[in-house]
Formats: C-alpha cells, sequence, structure tokens
C-alpha cells in the first residue's frame, strides 16, 4: 500500500520504517528540515537501536523517502499523523495546534477512499472533532484512531510485534470499511497472531491515555513503598520482588527510583487530568495528581540524600551524575528526572558533571550550564558523591574496586537501584539506594 507518515520524530520515524520493512511504499515528511536531511541519508536523526540499520536496509529497497513537502502526501492510501502533543506551557494540557496544523495542511491532497489514521496520543474528543473537519471537507475520506503504545528503546521491535492494535472508528463496529484496509497494513503482524480490538473513537483515545495512566500509577505506588522502606528500614526491591510474584499484579513497571519522565508518561498524565476537568470529571483523576506528586518527590528526595552523603553541604562539591537520558537505550532527555536532579544540585553550589553514552548533545542543548563530559573515567574523576539515575548496561557494569581510585571521596548514591550494594561496601564505598536499606 502507499503510505504517507506526517511528523518523523520518535514516533513518526520508526513507524514509517517498519511500514517499508512490512512491505508498503512509504513517505515520510516532516517540517524539520534537518531531521528530514538526515533521514533522507539513511540515518537515524536520534538514537534508537536498530533502528540506523533499518533505515538503511529498507531505503536500499527504494520504498521509503523523506521529504518536507506536504504534496508528497498525494497519492498515498493511508496517511498516518505521527505528530507532537506536547504539555502546554504553563498549564497540564495538550497542544493541539501540531495535530491542528497536521490535519489542515495535509486536507489539500486528500482524495475520496484515503484514511487518515491518528496515531498520536490525544485528549479524549479529538478524534471526534477531527473526523467532523474531515466529514466536511472530504466525506469519502475515513479517519481511523490508532494509538501507538511503543517504548523508546524498543521502539522497531514493538512496532513491527506489538501486544494488540487498537481501531478506533466512527461506529466502533468490525464493518467499518477503514478495518479491512488497516487490516492490510499491518497483515504481516496480524498474520503473527497479534490482537486487534476494534472499538469507537474515544474508546480507542481513551486506553492509551489510560495505559500510560496505569504504568505511571505502579510506579508511583512502587515509589510511595520506598518512601515507607526508607522510613521503616525495609527494603522496596524485596517487597516487589514478592508482591510482584503475584499474577494479579507482576513485577514490572515496580522499579523503585529516581520515577518517570520522558515525552509520555509525564505530560500524559497532565493532560488526562485537564481533559477530565473539561469534561466535568475532575474527581476521577484526582488520584493522578498524587501519581504526579510521588513522582516529583524522588527528585527532591535525591537532592536531599545527595546534600547529606555530601555531609557539610552542597557547595562546591564535585558532584558526578551517570546518565542524562529519560530511561537507558535512548538519548531523550524530555523530562529527564536525571537532568532535573543535575540542574537542582548545580543551582544549590554543586558543582556537576554529567555523562551519558548517547545523550549528551541533547542533554547540552536543554541544560547548557551543565557540565558534559562523556569518557565515564574522565567524569567520574575526583567525584565527592557520584549518582546512578540512568541505568545504562555500562553502568550496572562499572567495577566498583577499580572505580574507587579515580574518585575523591567513594560515596555513591544508585538512583535505579540496581547495583549490589554489598559488593559495593565490600569494595569500601559508602553506598546509598532508594527504599533499600
Ligand atoms: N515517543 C514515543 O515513544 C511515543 C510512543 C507512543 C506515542 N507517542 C505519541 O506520538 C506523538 C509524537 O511523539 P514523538 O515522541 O514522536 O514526538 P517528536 O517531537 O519526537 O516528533 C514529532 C515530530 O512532528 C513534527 N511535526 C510537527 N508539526 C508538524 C507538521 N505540521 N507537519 C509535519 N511534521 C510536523 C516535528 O518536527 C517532529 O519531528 C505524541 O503524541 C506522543 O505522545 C510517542
Ligand atoms: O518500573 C519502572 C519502569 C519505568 N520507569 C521510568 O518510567 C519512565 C518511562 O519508561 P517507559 O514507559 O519504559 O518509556 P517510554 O518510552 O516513555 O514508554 C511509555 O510511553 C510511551 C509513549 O506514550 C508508550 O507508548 C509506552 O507504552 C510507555 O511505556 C522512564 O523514565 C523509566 O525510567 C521507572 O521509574 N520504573
Amino acid at each position: 500500500m502507499r503510505i504517507s507518515v506526517i511528523g518523523c520524530g520518535y514516533l513518526g520515524a520508526v513507524h514509517a520504517a517498519c511500514m517499508a520493512k512490512l512491505g508498503h511504499e512509504v513517505v515520510g515528511i516532516d517540517v524539520d528540515e534537518a531531521k528530514i536531511s538526515e533521514l533522507s541519508a539513511a540515518r537515524s536523526p536520534f538514537y534508537e537501536p536498530g533502528l540506523a540499520e533499518l533505515l538503511s536496509e529498507v531505503q536500499e529497497t527504494g520504498r521509503l523517502s523523506f521529504t518536507t513537502n506536504m504534496a508528497s502526501a498525494s497519492g498515498s492510501d493511508i496517511h498516518f499523523v505521527c505528530v507532537g502533543t506536547p504539555q502546554k506551557k504553563g498549564e497540564n494540557g495538550a497542544d493541539m495546534s501540531y495535530v491542528d496544523a497536521a490535519i489542515q495542511s495535509l486536507f489539500p491532497y486528500l482524495a475520496p477512499g484515503d484514511l487518515v489514521v491518528g496515531k498520536s496520543t490525544v485528549p479524549v474528543g479529538t478524534a471526534d472533532r477531527i473526523a467532523s473537519l474531515i466529514n466536511a471537507a472530504h466525506p469519502g475520506v475515513h479517519l481511523v484512531w490508532n494509538p501507538e503504545f511503543l517504548r523508546e528503546g524498543h521502539a522497531v521491535s514493538d512496532t513491527l510485534h506489538p501486544d494488540r492494535f487498537v481501531y478506533g472508528v466512527a461506529d466502533g463496529s468490525e464493518d467499518h470499511p477503514a478495518v479491512a484496509t488497516l487490516d492490510e497494513v499491518y497483515a504481516s503482524p496480524l498474520a503473527e497472531g497479534t490482537p486487534r480490538l476494534v472499538m469507537d473513537l474515544p474508546t480507542a483515545e481513551l486506553v492509551k491515555t489510560a495505559a500510560n495512566s496505569f504504568l505511571a500509577t505502579k510506579i508511583s505506588f512502587i515509589n510511595a513503598m520506598a518512601e515507607l522502606c526508607e522510613a521503616s528500614g525495609a527494603d522496596v526491591t524485596r517487597l516487589a520482588d514478592a508482591i510482584g510474584m503475584d499474577d494479579r499484579i507482576g513485577r514490572k513497571f515496580l522499579h523503585a527510583g529516581i520515577g518517570f519522565g520522558g515525552g509520555c508518561l509525564p505530560k500524559d498524565i497532565r493532560a488526562f487530568m485537564a481533559r477530565a476537568g473539561e469534561l466535568g470529571a475532575d474527581q476521577a483523576l484526582t488520584f493522578l495528581r498524587e501519581v504526579d506528586a510521588i513522582n516529583m518527590r524522588r527528585r527532591t528526595r535525591v537532592v536531599e540524600l545527595t546534600r547529606e552523603l555530601c555531609g557539610d553541604g552542597l557547595l562546591g562539591k564535585r558532584i558526578t551524575v551517570l546518565g542524562a537520558a529519560f530511561k537507558p537505550e535512548s538519548d531523550d532527555v524530555r523530562d529527564s528526572p536525571a537532568l532535573s536532579i543535575a540542574a537542582q544540585l548545580q543551582l544549590q553550589g554543586a558543582v556537576v558533571t554529567v555523562t551519558d553514552p548517547k545523550a549528551l548533545e541533547n542533554a547540552a542543548r536543554r541544560f547548557p550550564d551543565l557540565q558534559y563530559v562523556e569518557d565515564t573515567e574522565e567524569a567520574v574523576a575526583n567525584a565527592d558523591v557520584l549518582l546512578l539515575l540512568t541505568e545504562w548496561q555500562e553502568y550496572r557494569d562499572l567495577d566498583p574496586h577499580m572505580l574507587k581510585d579515580s574518585v575523591s571521596r567513594p560515596r555513591v548514591l544508585d538512583g535505579r537501584n540496581v547495583l549490589d550494594p554489598a559488593k559495593w561496601r565490600a569494595a569500601g564505598w559508602h553506598y546509598r539506594g532508594l527504599g533499600r536499606p
């Protein structure tokens, strides 16, 4: 099939490459010239494992191209809308201006029989609004809301082998003509047995925000338990192991630490609360305020603990932060807890050095006043305290014996609870985890 993908960021670039991998003829369209020029040269404009290789592979087939020219959407049967829906400045709600602009700029190139497929995460009610606009201008064009559940760091395999597909269509019915068309797009993963659920538009939009709210709640739940463990001398990692063995609970997303960040969970729970307020249902989601508050408290707690570890205040102390990305295997620093902590420590007078295998360029763009060092050994040299804030494998594998000689004082705060406390203590380190003794 002929496909256009509008918006080639963390979601769209991967989606475009994966659709070409599935055998479709794909054009990726973005307003960002630099991104398009990278993608056109089969280079990934961001770090996502496997994406660069996939881009080279599919571009050789001639099935994938990228452009800034929206007119190239003309002739595609399906138009995936993958533009950003960030948090509005100074407000909780989602900024829908990119989605609205993308839809408007697509309008002149739509033809009867085309399918517009929304993948961006949007406030419930958006799809109905866009469907009315499309119906008025192009009665022969259908809209589907097909939310995306990929995780950064696993985006390629999550796109090609998702847990499920969700199709939101106007009448919520399996017989809607758009269902068969989308089935053709996803024929290969569907043939592998990926479940596919058809529902009405608002339910499909809500599935996405509900899923992210549940994940955020699970993380904040375990972080609340970490607060209690810290107060009582218990160990949150053992607690998570034990409750996670109950199939009804599960161990995934029970990793206590500095909390969630990124371009999705924080802004999505806030946009969800804002939308609930607009719908007069704000009480239903008041718990998400607490989820957000618990999450933000983790960052403050790490700053406090670092001060405690320093002994006599933060002023002039050399703090090395291991990790800048919001999670490992990504260069994404949107709402990164690690950088937020690094910036707070610097504001309080510490001399902060940040290192990360992939995210330093993005970090420096967002926090230009922090000091960045690429080489881990160089970054940790003469540190008064080490903070492990993003659990890249290479930081998990650090040898406490070797490292001890290069720091000024052997003190480590394990913000992701991934180091072995016994091993680090045996090597002479003062080890501090979050919610574990
Ligand atoms: N990143 C993820 O892991 C992920 C996963 C699932 C869903 N989502 C959702 O997908 C959407 C996109 O997220 P993202 O992380 O890819 O954001 P992003 O900022 O990385 O990418 C958005 C892209 O859209 C482009 N764009 C903006 N306006 C445009 C226009 N009018 N025409 C063409 N391109 C335009 C931007 O230049 C940018 O490249 C959001 O709604 C997000 O919540 C993201
Ligand atoms: O037990 C855990 C699990 C995750 N995190 C943190 O939570 C954040 C988000 O992690 P993750 O959900 O793996 O990353 P994302 O790539 O943001 O993916 C989420 O957001 C996407 C965009 O909506 C969705 O598509 C995905 O399904 C959803 O998992 C990161 O800062 C993690 O460090 C924890 O602190 N503890």
